[in-house]
C-alpha cells in the first residue's frame, strides 16, 4: 500500500518508532524534536490567535509537558506572559530540561490550577498527555482538565488532546475539548474516529522536518475527496450498471425509496426496487425513473433478479417471513451486493457465506450483533472491529459513525474525516446503502465503490449541513450535494 503521508495514518506505538528512528539513526536529538514540536505549536498559537498574551500552560509529567514547556518559553521570548501548571516534579530527560530552559526564561509556575481566574489567560496549552497516556486522567489531572473545558478559554492541545486515546479516538472521562490540536511527526488515527471529533478541533499536523517514513507501512489511511471522470460521451444507459433494491416492508417503504433514489443519484444506468405491493404506487408517482416492482412472493422475484446486475439489499426488508425469503434469494444469486440494515441483522443470526464483491455497511449495532458483542466493545476500538468483520465475512466492510472506517478482508483501513452528526437521522444509512450500489453498478470494486460512497456521502452530508444547519438534515437532503461532488473533482 502507498499511501501519500498526509493521508497516513499511524498507531501511537509506530509514531514513537518514527520518534525513535529519527533520534537513534538520523542523529536528531529528541530535544531539537520538542524544541520543533513547540515551535510548530506557537506558530499555530500565533496564527489562530493573534491577539493573546497570556498563557496558561498545562505540564504533564513526560515529554508531552516539555513540548509545552518550551512553547512557553517562546512566547515569554514573544513578551507573553505565561504560566505553567505542573502536575509532577518527576521530569527526566529533554522534559526536565525543557523545564529549565522554561524557568531561565523567566517562567513561572501558577499555583492550583482551580484556584486561577480564568480571565487572566487568552489560550490554554494543554501538555498534560500525548501519546503516553496510559490511564483515564484522575487526581490533579482530572480536575484541571474538567477546569480547562468549563473555563471558556480556547484550548490548544500539543499532539493529542490529553484523554484522548491516539490509538482508538475514545476520550477517556475526562477528556480536553481543544479549539486546536497540532499533532507531530504523523496523523495518529485515534484523531479521527469515535470521539475525536468532539475533543481535537481544528487539526494541523507538522512533521517536525523529518523526511516521510518508508516502513513500516502506516496502520491507515484516510479518504481522498474525489468523484468520478466524466462519462464517455457515447455511453448508454447500459453501461452503467442496473441496481436492484430489495427492501421496504410494510411500514418501511420510505427506506427503500431513499436508497433506490440514492442509487439514481449516485449515477446507476437502472435501478429497479422490489417491495411490497402496497409502496408500489408511492414510489411511482414520487420518482417516476424509478422500475418499482410488487413482490409478495419469491417466485415474482425471479425475473426481476436475472435483470439487475448488483443488489441493494436491507432498507426496510423487516426480519419476517417476506424479509427473511428477500434475503435467501439474494444470498443465492452470485451479483455483487451491498448488505444493510435487517439484511445485516438476519446475516448475523444465521450466518452464511456470502457472495463474492459484496460489502457490508454495518452502524455500531448491527457491528456488534455481526460479532456477537455489544455495542460499547465496537466503540472501544472500531479499527479491531471493522477488521474482524471484514476477515470473518470475507467482504468489505464500512463501519459507520463518527469517522467511518472501511476495511477489506486482508485488513487495510480507510478513515473517513467527513460527515457531521446532523447526519444521525433516520434514512442516512439507506442512502449510503443505495450510493455504494451505484458506484458498483458502474463497475468500481467493493473497496473504491465503498470508500468513495462513504466519502461523497459524509462530504454531501457536510455541504447539505452547511447550507442550513446541522439539526433538521434530512437524508433527501444530500441528494443535491450528492449529484455536484460526483460530477467534480475527479482525481
Ligand atoms: N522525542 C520524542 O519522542 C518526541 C515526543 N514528543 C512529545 O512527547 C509525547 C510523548 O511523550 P511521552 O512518551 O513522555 O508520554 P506523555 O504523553 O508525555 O505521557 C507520559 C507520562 O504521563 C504519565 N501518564 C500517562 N497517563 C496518565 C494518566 N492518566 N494520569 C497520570 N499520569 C499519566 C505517564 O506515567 P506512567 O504511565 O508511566 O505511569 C508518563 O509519566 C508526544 O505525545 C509528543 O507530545 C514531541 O516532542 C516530538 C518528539
Ligand atoms: N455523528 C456523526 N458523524 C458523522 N456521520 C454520522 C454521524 N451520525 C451518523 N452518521 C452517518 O449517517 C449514516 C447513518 O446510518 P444508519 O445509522 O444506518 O442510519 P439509518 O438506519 O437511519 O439509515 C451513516 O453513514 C453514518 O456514518
Ligand atoms: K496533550
Amino acid at each position: 500500500m502507498s499511501v501519500p503521508m498526509s493521508r497516513a495514518l499511524y498507531t501511537a506505538a509506530q509514531v514513537r518508532a518514527q520518534d525513535r528512528h529519527a533520534i537513534e539513526q538520523w542523529g536528531v536529538p529528541g530535544f531539537t524534536l520538542m524544541q520543533r514540536a513547540a515551535h510548530a505549536a506557537f506558530g499555530v498559537l500565533r496564527t489562530r490567535w493573534p491577539q493573546a498574551r497570556r498563557l496558561l500552560l498545562l505540564c504533564g509529567p513526560g515529554n508531552n509537558g516539555g513540548d509545552a514547556f518550551l512553547l512557553g518559553a517562546l512566547a515569554l521570548q514573544a513578551g507573553f506572559e505565561v504560566r505553567a501548571a505542573t502536575l509532577s516534579d518527576t521530569a527526566q530527560g529533554d522534559a526536565l530540561l525543557a523545564r529549565r530552559a522554561f524557568e531561565d526564561a523567566g517562567g513561572v509556575r501558577a499555583g492550583a490550577v482551580e484556584a486561577c481566574s480564568r480571565e487572566r489567560f487568552d489560550v490554554i496549552v494543554d501538555g498534560l498527555f500525548g501519546t503516553g497516556l496510559s490511564r483515564a486522567p484522575e487526581g490533579a489531572a482530572a480536575q484541571w482538565i474538567a477546569w480547562a473545558n468549563a473555563s471558556g478559554r480556547p484550548i490548544l492541545a500539543l499532539d493529542v488532546p490529553s484523554g484522548l486515546d491516539a490509538d482508538t479516538g475514545v476520550a477517556r472521562d475526562p477528556c480536553v475539548r481543544a479549539a486546536a490540536t497540532v499533532t507531530f511527526v504523523a496523523h495518529k488515527r485515534g484523531l479521527f474516529t469515535a470521539d475525536a471529533g468532539d475533543c481535537c478541533g481544528a487539526l494541523h499536523l507538522d512533521r517536525l522536518e523529518l523526511p516521510e517514513p518508508t516502513s513500516p507501512p502506516p496502520d491507515a489511511e484516510l479518504l481522498r475527496a474525489h468523484g468520478l471522470p466524466p462519462r464517455r460521451r457515447n455511453s448508454h444507459k447500459g453501461s452503467n450498471g442496473h441496481v436492484l433494491a430489495l427492501g421496504g416492508d410494510a411500514g418501511t417503504g420510505g427506506a427503500i425509496r431513499l436508497c433506490s433514489e440514492a442509487a439514481l443519484r449516485a449515477g446507476a444506468g437502472l435501478v429497479s426496487v422490489a417491495t411490497r405491493a402496497a409502496h408500489i404506487g408511492a414510489l411511482n408517482a414520487a420518482r417516476p425513473e424509478l422500475m418499482a416492482h410488487a413482490v409478495e412472493q419469491q417466485a415474482d422475484l425471479a425475473p426481476i433478479l436475472r435483470q439487475a446486475s448488483v443488489l441493494a439489499i436491507g432498507p426496510g426488508l423487516g426480519q419476517g417471513d417476506w424479509g427473511r425469503a428477500l434475503w435467501q434469494a439474494a444470498l443465492d444469486c452470485d451479483l455483487p451486493q451491498v448488505v444493510d440494515a435487517d439484511a445485516l441483522n438476519l446475516l448475523a443470526a444465521h450466518p452464511a457465506p456470502l457472495p463474492a464483491r459484496c460489502v457490508l455497511t454495518p452502524h455500531p449495532g448491527e457491528a456488534a450483533r455481526l460479532l456477537q458483542t455489544d455495542t460499547a466493545t465496537i466503540q472501544a476500538d472500531r479499527f479491531a472491529a471493522v477488521r474482524e468483520l471484514a476477515a470473518r465475512y470475507r467482504a468489505v466492510v464500512a463501519l459507520k459513525g463518527s469517522g467511518s472506517l472501511i476495511a477489506t478482508p486482508e485488513g487495510r483501513v480507510a478513515v473517513c474525516p467527513w460527515g457531521n452528526p446532523g447526519m444521525a437521522a433516520g434514512g442516512m444509512g439507506d442512502v449510503l446503502t443505495g450510493i455504494i450500489a451505484a458506484l458498483l453498478a458502474q463497475g468500481l470494486s467493493p473497496w473504491d465503490a465503498a470508500c468513495l460512497g462513504v466519502g461523497l456521502h459524509a462530504r454531501a452530508g457536510d455541504h447539505a449541513a452547511a447550507a442550513g444547519g446541522e439539526r433538521g438534515l434530512l437524508a433527501s437532503d444530500l441528494f443535491l450535494p450528492l449529484r455536484e461532488l460526483l460530477n467534480a473533482d475527479p482525481n
